[in-house]
């Protein structure tokens, strides 16, 4: 037997998510680059959060790192957990509607402003999501 922890037993790295959502619903997701595990996958933008770092910070960081935008403001949404391969994600979904800037390419990621999500292949972690934001852009008024 081996003594190296399996990614479902260590403990799970907490990401940032951010859900930048447009007036009309629409919100924006990014391809995951060359090089990274699920490459080619669709996904919100955002990134694992540093040692000692708060998750409105880390979301914050991503949002200027990998989009040259400022968030003026962010609810945390929901939370999921996954265990790929690769890693055990706990995975903090932000909606933000209040940001400035026009988000850019600044990791050579494409993007795609979606309305109902048309992009494939979604992460498998947000996959459920898609259907959640359905549900919250009917329901627009109720958190
Ligand atoms: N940004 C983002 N990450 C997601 C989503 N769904 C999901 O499962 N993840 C997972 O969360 C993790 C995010 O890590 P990352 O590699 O993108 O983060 P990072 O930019 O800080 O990476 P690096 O600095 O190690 O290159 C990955 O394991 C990714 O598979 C999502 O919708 N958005």
């Amino acid at each position: 037997m081996s003594d190296t922890p399996s990614s479902s037993t260590v403990r799970p790295i907490d990401v940032a998510v951010g859900i930048l959502m447009k007036t009309n619903g629409d919100v924006l997701l990014g391809q995951r680059p060359d090089g990274k595990p699920y490459a080619g996958y669709w996904e919100f933008p955002g990134g694992k959060v540093e040692k000692g770092e708060a998750i409105i910070d880390a979301l914050k960081r991503e949002m200027l790192e990998e989009l040259g935008v400022e968030i003026l403001s962010a609810e945390p949404w929901c939370g999921v957990e996954h265990v790929y391969p690769h890693a055990h994600v706990r995975l903090h979904f932000y909606i933000s509607r209040e940001w400035r800037g026009e988000p850019q390419s600044l990791e050579n990621q494409a993007f795609a402003w979606q309305g109902s999500v048309g992009v494939e292949p979604l992460l498998p972690a947000t996959i459920p999501l898609i259907e959640w934001l359905d549900r919250l852009r009917d329901r627009p008024n109720v958190d």
